[in-house]
């Protein structure tokens, strides 16, 4: 059997250095290990050992865009930066509204084998908004779809997303909001504040994001069904849904690494790298989505990794496509911003990052304790490394990234899914 040899990590960046031995898919052994014959031995020399990382809210772009990314490259990128599964938003080219799509996607995802890809399947027929689609059928089919959700386009539609939320809670799925009322972002092209005043944009108000996710709280508690939030991007949107949590609402959220780091400001290069929905805001909600995140009362970080094409994005702000790149970047994004803040601890990003999202998800296999029996879903970071940020040396087709040239903090150098090496000092396995 395929035994791996993990020396001297710290796991959750806690208490001293140990080994830990992976047999097959599972963590066989804990402690003072030596290496049996034929393990594969990863000297690990103090770093920290975490749950491997899961993601909520990947764009793959196959079916459809493959000149931007397809399963085996998004997995490839996922595997670098420290994700064991990753959840492929359904607004392919075809929509994943069907069986067929989200079968295809499930079987593809196995094959490449580099990161368990499931298939996030669309609420509304071709992401109209108009009818549901079958989401009985695509949770029962062979990839056994769990997340649901139109993103990219908000369920604005008040009655079509009540029915959704009364039926996901026969399946026992959760709809996942892109929260966007769709009548206040007419034309808007950045956050609506005094930076898009100055650049002459037409501004993305917080209401339009935060009045849909307190008509969705209300919704899924009346409804007693499971709301996830997509991509939280305001101070008042934290506020709401610590209104909602405290009155018992099932409801979840995730904010982006970037909606941690970055703030309008940089959009006075006019760089559409820095566009993206909902737009990167103001520095008192980026102050407030970390502390929200810390708290728990946002629960997890998502990626929302989106690739595109270099015609999309080197072109006029206003004719950009929105959407930046995510996976390889997102443990460091968090490092920055979360961990050097002294805002989370390594257990605090294991949470954040690989268990809350398994819990949403219903993952049985990820986002699990580090412990004998347990299954070897695992990341390796090394804490004190730092790495420059380089679009065309990413794993991704695409190479759309705004961390360009930046130096940021923490390396993934191994990750293990189900035992086996998938990625290990950034290159694929
Ligand atoms: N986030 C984005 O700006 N773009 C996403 C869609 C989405 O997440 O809303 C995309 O598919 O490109
Ligand atoms: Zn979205
Ligand atoms: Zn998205």
């Amino acid at each position: 059997m395929n035994q791996v040899l993990i020396k001297g990590a710290r796991l959750y960046g806690e208490g001293d250095p140990v080994d830990v031995l992976v047999t097959g898919g599972t963590i066989s052994e804990i402690g003072c290990v030596s290496a049996p014959e034929d393990a594969e031995v990863i000297e690990a020399g103090g770093q920290v050992l975490l749950p491997g990382f899961v993601d909520l809210h990947t764009h793959l772009r196959e079916p459809g865009r493959e000149d931007t990314e397809t399963i085996e490259t998004g997995s490839a990128a996922a595997a670098l930066g420290g994700y064991t599964a990753v959840f492929a938003m359904a607004n392919t080219d075809p929509v994943a509204d069907n069986s067929v799509i989200v079968e295809h996607v499930w079987r593809r995802g196995r094959e490449v084998g580099l990161v368990d890809v499931h298939p996030v399947g669309a609420v509304t027929v071709g992401l109209k908004g108009e009818r549901l689609a079958e989401l009985g059928t695509m949770a029962k089919s062979a990839a056994g779809v769990r997340v649901f959700s139109d993103d990219g386009h908000c369920v604005h539609d008040p009655l079509i997303m009540r029915r959704a939320l009364e039926y996901s809670t026969a399946l026992d799925v959760v709809i996942a909001q892109h929260a966007e009322e769709p009548r206040l972002t007419v034309g808007a092209q950045a956050h609506e504040g005094e930076q898009a005043s100055r650049l002459g944009y037409a501004g993305w108000p917080a209401s339009a994001e935060e009045s849909i996710v307190a008509r969705d709280c209300l919704l899924a508690e009346h409804a007693g069904a499971r709301l996830h939030v997509c991509h939280v991007s305001t101070s008042g949107t934290a506020d709401v849904l610590r209104w909602a949590k405290d009155r018992g609402t099932r409801v979840s959220a995730e904010v982006t690494p970037h909606h941690l780091l970055l703030t309008d400001e940089r959009l006075a290069t006019y760089d559409p790298v820095n566009k993206v929905n909902p737009p990167l805001r103001a520095g008192a909600d980026v102050e407030k989505l970390r502390a929200a995140l810390a708290e728990g009362v946002i629960d997890c970080v998502a990626t929302d990794h989106a690739p595109h094409a270099p015609q999309d994005k080197d072109c006029e702000w206003s004719a950009a496509r929105p959407g930046m790149l995510g996976l390889q970047t997102a443990l460091s994004v968090v490092a920055a911003t979360m961990v050097e803040t002294g805002l989370l601890d390594w257990r605090g990003v294991a949470k954040v990052m690989s268990e809350r999202p398994a819990e949403i998800a219903g993952l049985p296999d990820q986002g699990r304790p580090l412990a004998v029996g347990e299954p070897a879903n695992l990341a390796l970071v090394d804490p004190g490394a730092q790495w420059t940020v380089r679009g065309a040396e990413l794993a991704s087709l695409a190479a759309n990234t705004p961390y360009e040239g930046m130096r940021l903090p923490a390396v993934v150098t191994a990750t293990l899914l189900r035992g086996r090496v998938t990625a290990r000092e950034g290159k694929i396995c």
